[in-house]
Formats: structure tokens, C-alpha cells, sequence
């Protein structure tokens, strides 16, 4: 059971990041306006605020961070951003951004409230953050020129423009660049009705026959992720087409998920297998994060952004000074024992709170 180096983890149906098959599908499914992107109602609410705001003063938006674990909106909200005040969208990224003169050359073709869009921002490299934090704050670049004792540095002015930065790990950005976004915002997992109008709304553009009770059952176990709840469906379809007349009721996608092992929480066999690993074999927990992804043959990032989210919103996991540990919700839901000994802590935790 705690043989992980057969596992296929980079085909895996449950993972949150963007797979090759979802490139496509995700162009039509993704909405095009604030009011067709559902949930992150506190988001919207306040994005709606500064939108009208800037077009009203006729300004470009303030720089903005959304961050948050994958697959649940922030490219997308960036696009729906450009659409709703009307200005242009460069597309970039941390790791694309080589060198000074990279992000020099984005930003001068940049016209005035146009947005440059840098997609895994914690991992701009420090001399091209460096030219950031003026261009940001000033809208101006400084560029050095000629070499040694006649080297001087001249100021070029920039067309007013936003910046939107997107990342899964906002711990990773240096304090000075998070600074200078006015607007941080942090992308929230979805509800089950949340999902279920997602999987209705993608259903639709699709053509494919999906009832409420078929959708919320690819909801619940969509780990809180449209992008999960988005790929599930086409498996389902699928299932659909050849066991049933095609239609996706409650039972169907009940019938369809369960033969694709993903339970009712949406945990796969993945993550069913890593907490019963810390269970026999670190009793538990804690263990630290290395010693759990060098057992899993993963990096240790990895884990943090892609496995540990989800289970932890569902309180299966915690993080404790002294590593992961596994707790009695999980014990439940896999159908094992704790040990009676840690039931007591877990109760005494639990009283002093
Ligand atoms: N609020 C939403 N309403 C409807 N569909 C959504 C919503 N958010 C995301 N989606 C769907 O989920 C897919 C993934 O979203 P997106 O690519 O924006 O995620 P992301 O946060 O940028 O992920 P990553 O961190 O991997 O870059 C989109 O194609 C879109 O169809
Ligand atoms: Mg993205």
C-alpha cells in the first residue's frame, strides 16, 4: 500500500494543475466577465469597487496580486479584469522574464492602463525584481549605460499600466515586491454549489446532458477546484455515453467516480495512500515534510502546493511546528483506528482551545 514509485502522478485526475488535455477545453470554458465568474464573491465585490473606480478617474487599475493553490481562477480573473476595463492583456511569466532588458522591453510596449500579466511572480529572478519595484511604483525604468567610471544611468518614463501577478505561493515573494501591489487578494476554494453551477454552466457550453443531481455529485468531489470539477465532468461524460444513455444523473456520476476511485471528499488514491503512510509508518505523525516527500518520491514543494491544500480544508491533515500530522477525521474517513493513546491528546488539544 505504501509503494508509491508505481503511481502515475503526472497523469493524475485529481491533480489541480493544469494538465496537457485541459489546454483546449479551458479557452471555451472560461468566463469572460465578473458576472459569469462564479463564487469569490468578496473578491468580485471588492474588484467590481475599484474597477468602476479607476474607469471613472480615468486611470489605470492599481497593481494587483492574486494568489492562491492552483486551478482555481487566477488567470482567468486576470483576463476578465483586462475585459472589464477595456484595456489590453500581455501574458507573461516569472521564469519567462530572463533578464533586466526582458521586462524592459514588456513594459515599453505596453500602452497607457494596458495590464502585464506575470503569471508564478515568486519566481522573477532578484535583478529583474530589482527593475520592477521603480517601474511599479514609478512608472518609470532605469537603465544603466556604457561600462566602468563614464557609466551613467538614465531614467526612462513608462505608460501608466497595472501589473498583475499571480502566485501559489505568496510566501515566496519578497516583502518589497509584495508591497507595492495596492490590491492583494487571495482566490478562496469553492463550495459544492459553487462547483455544481460551474459544472452546469461548463455542461452547457459542452452540450453535454448533465441534471443538479449529477452535477453536485462532480462538485463534491472536485476538491473545491473548478479546474478538477471542469475535467471531471468529461470523464463522467464519457462514462455516460457508454454505460448509460448519456445523460448525467446523480447515480451515473456516483457510478462514474467510484470506478475512477475518487471517493466521496474527492480523495484519490494518492492521497489515500500518503495518509496511510504517515499512519503505519510515522505513526501519525508528525513527520516532517522532507522525510514525507522523500517516502512519496515527490519534492517537497510539490506536497506543500499540490497534495497538502485540499487536505488540510478538509481537516484531514495539519501542520504542526513539529511536522504533518494525520487527525482522528482522517483516521474516520479511512476506516482505521487511532491510537487511544493520541485520541486523549487529541481531546485534551481540543478542551484547552
Ligand atoms: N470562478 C470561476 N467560474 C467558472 N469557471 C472557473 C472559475 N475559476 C476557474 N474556472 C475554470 O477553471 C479553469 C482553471 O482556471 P485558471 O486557469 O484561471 O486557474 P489558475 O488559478 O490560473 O491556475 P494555475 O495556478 O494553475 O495557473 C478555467 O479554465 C476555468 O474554466
Ligand atoms: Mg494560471
Amino acid at each position: 500500500m505504501n509503494d508509491f514509485s508505481e503511481m502515475d502522478f503526472e497523469n493524475r485526475v485529481m491533480a489541480p494543475e493544469a494538465l496537457g488535455e485541459d489546454s483546449e477545453s479551458e479557452l471555451n470554458l472560461r468566463p469572460q466577465s465578473l458576472d459569469e465568474y462564479i463564487g469569490q464573491e468578496k473578491a468580485k465585490e471588492h474588484l467590481r469597487v475599484y474597477i468602476e473606480a479607476a474607469k471613472g478617474r480615468g486611470e489605470a487599475l492599481d497593481h494587483v496580486l492574486l494568489y492562491g493553490p492552483p486551478g482555481l481562477g487566477k488567470t482567468t480573473l486576470s483576463g476578465i479584469i483586462a475585459r472589464e476595463m477595456g484595456v489590453e492583456i500581455r501574458v507573461t511569466s516569472g521564469p519567462a522574464i530572463e533578464k533586466p532588458g526582458d521586462l524592459a522591453a514588456l513594459l515599453t510596449n505596453l500602452n497607457a492602463g494596458d495590464i502585464l500579466f506575470v503569471d508564478e511572480i515568486h519566481r522573477l529572478s532578484r535583478a529583474v525584481e530589482e527593475v520592477l519595484y521603480p517601474a511599479m511604483e514609478d512608472y518609470a525604468l532605469d537603465i544603466m549605460i556604457g561600462k566602468g567610471p563614464s557609466a551613467r544611468s538614465i531614467r526612462i518614463d513608462l505608460p501608466k499600466f497595472t501589473l498583475i501577478g499571480a502566485t501559489t505561493r505568496a510566501g515566496q515573494l519578497s516583502a518589497p515586491l509584495r508591497d507595492r501591489f495596492g490590491v492583494v487578494m487571495r482566490l478562496e476554494m469553492y463550495t459544492p454549489q459553487e462547483l455544481g453551477t460551474i459544472v452546469r454552466r461548463s455542461a452547457g457550453i459542452l452540450s453535454i446532458d448533465c441534471d443538479e443531481g449529477g452535477a453536485l455529485e462532480i462538485a463534491c468531489r472536485s476538491r473545491g477546484t473548478p479546474r478538477i470539477a471542469n475535467r471531471l465532468l468529461k470523464r463522467v461524460r464519457d462514462f455516460a455515453q457508454v454505460l448509460g444513455d448519456g445523460r448525467i444523473t446523480n447515480d451515473l456520476a456516483k457510478l462514474a467516480l467510484n470506478k475512477l476511485e475518487i471517493d466521496p471528499l474527492g480523495l484519490d488514491d494518492v492521497d489515500r495512500r500518503m495518509l496511510a503512510l504517515i499512519i503505519t509508518n510515522y505513526a501519525g505523525g508528525p513527520v516532517g515534510l522532507e522525510t514525507l516527500a522523500a517516502a512519496i518520491g515527490e519534492e517537497s514543494v510539490t506536497l506543500e502546493d499540490v497534495y497538502e491544500p485540499y487536505l488540510m480544508q478538509i481537516g484531514f491533515l495539519a501542520r504542526t511546528p513539529r511536522g504533518r500530522c494525520v487527525t482522528p477525521k482522517a483516521y474516520d474517513h479511512l476506516g482505521l483506528r487511532m491510537p487511544s493513546a493520541a485520541r486523549e491528546d487529541e481531546l485534551q488539544q481540543k478542551l484547552e482551545l
